[in-house]
């Protein structure tokens, strides 16, 4: 039997590293995806092996399945209730990946393979099976390239062990079930995760998200009135989510009350930032006012992100340039490099100052031009751009 579980990236337009510590965060999906093609091998083959081939790094490995029981003890357990990986499990399967002595410019990929065996194990056990593994998004850039992998690859799990596709089964996935498996795969990964990135991968669309530590988290559709055009920079500046997070946890540590503060603050406006996107705009003055309004709660985002001590020389420079445009950017996801969200508003006209309602014509031309202007602009500074469309669908299995 093989399936294929295809998960989104996502951006954060608010919130990032203060959802950790709990505040509101809002994120949406976005159409860049990761596959993961899922096939046990037949059983009763001289072959006992667990596979996993990373096409886009050119790096397959494989474990004998006999070996991972032999270390790993016993990995059975209820598939309904995720679990944990304790630290003991957890140097156990760096342990295995080690072992495997990844040449120096893969060595990032570890905590993935770490998060895959864990995953493969604690869902299906010892059979022996093959990952195929692609993805469109940028590793380790602030576009969750983590979650998405997490997501797939559990969706794909979830899919085998509970046959759906077999006999006619009309059982639907539970993508409830998925995401909380992706969570643990994050946590692997990321050390303190928040649970935003598996969520908004697993569901797609826009959420608004708050991390409750005693109760469920809430997660909240965010229904955008308008459609956001938003350009990414990749400052091809490579960082880590996992130390990103420590970073900030220990700044909060050494400032307990002015860093709550800067939460509060973040929360604050991803709140407001939420009821915008949903609030109705009428004609071209009330939509350039809503655009306004979101470009601003996205500066003081990004001034509050350099703050708690996320920025980079590399999104500064971006933020800079793009601010000569008169357009906002801000980081995106963990920082710290990585990936930069410039917003493209509609209404273009009135940041120049001029007022054109008639004109969409116009407006949109004039868009277009600022934007390629801006593109080549960040592009002599050695960076990357490209658009994404924002909030499209979740999580997707299918059977092959
Ligand atoms: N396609 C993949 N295959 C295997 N491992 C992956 C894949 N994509 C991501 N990973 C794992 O996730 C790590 C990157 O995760 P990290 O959380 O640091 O960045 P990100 O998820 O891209 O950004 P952010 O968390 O800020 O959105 C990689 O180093 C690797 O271990
Ligand atoms: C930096 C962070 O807030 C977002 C990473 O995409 C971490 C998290 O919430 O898990
Ligand atoms: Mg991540």
């Amino acid at each position: 039997m093989e399936v294929k579980g295809r998960a989104p990236g996502k951006i954060i337009l608010a919130g990032e590293h203060a959802v950790v510590h709990g505040a509101a965060a809002i994120a949406a999906s976005i159409d860049l995806y990761t596959e993961v093609h899922l096939a046990l091998r037949p059983s009763g083959q001289e072959d006992d092996l667990l596979e996993i081939d990373l096409k886009d790094m050119k790096l397959n490995l494989s474990w004998p399945c006999s070996q991972l029981k032999e270390v790993l003890g016993d990995c059975s357990g209820d598939t309904t209730l995720p679990r944990l990986c304790t630290s003991e499990k957890l140097d156990l399967l760096s342990g295995i990946v080690a072992e495997k002595k990844l040449p120096q410019e893969n060595i990032q990929l570890s905590s993935g393979l770490c998060a895959f065996l864990f995953l493969y194990t604690s869902i299906l056990g010892f059979k022996p099976g093959k990952a195929v593994v692609t993805s469109e998004l940028p590793m380790g850039s602030g576009l969750g390239s983590s979650a998405s992998f997490c997501v797939a690859l559990s969706g794909a799990l979830i899919a085998l062990s509970e046959k759906l596709f077999l006999n006619a089964n009309e059982k639907k996935i539970d993508l409830e079930l998925v995401s909380k498996w992706a969570y643990e795969g994050e946590r692997i990964i990321h050390g303190k995760p928040s649970g935003i990135d598996n969520t908004v991968s697993t569901f797609g669309n826009m959420i608004k998200f708050k991390k409750e530590v005693t109760k469920t988290n809430s997660i909240t559709p965010v229904n955008s009135t308008t459609p956001l055009k938003m350009l990414i920079t990749d400052t091809r500046v490579g960082r880590n989510t996992k130390s990103l997070v420590a970073s900030v946890s220990e700044r909060a540590l050494r400032h307990p009350h002015a860093m709550s503060s800067i939460f509060d603050a973040i929360n604050s406006i991803s709140d407001e930032l939420a009821l915008l996107v949903e609030s109705p705009a009428a004609d071209q003055v009330a939509i350039s006012e809503k655009e306004e309004k979101l470009m601003e709660l996205m500066q003081m985002n990004q001034g509050l992100l350099q703050c708690i001590g996320v920025s980079h020389e590399s999104i500064e420079t971006v933020v800079r340039t793009t601010m000569k445009e008169k357009l906002v950017s801000k980081l995106t996801g963990a920082g710290g490099g990585g990936c930069v969200l410039t917003y493209v508003p509609t209404c273009i006209l009135p940041l120049y100052g001029l007022f054109c309602p008639l004109s969409f014509f116009l407006q949109s031309e004039l868009s277009a031009a600022v934007t390629e202007n801006i593109i080549s602009q960040i592009e002599e500074c050695g960076f990357r751009c490209f658009t994404v469309e924002v909030g499209g669908s979740g999580l997707q299995v299918f059977s092959c």
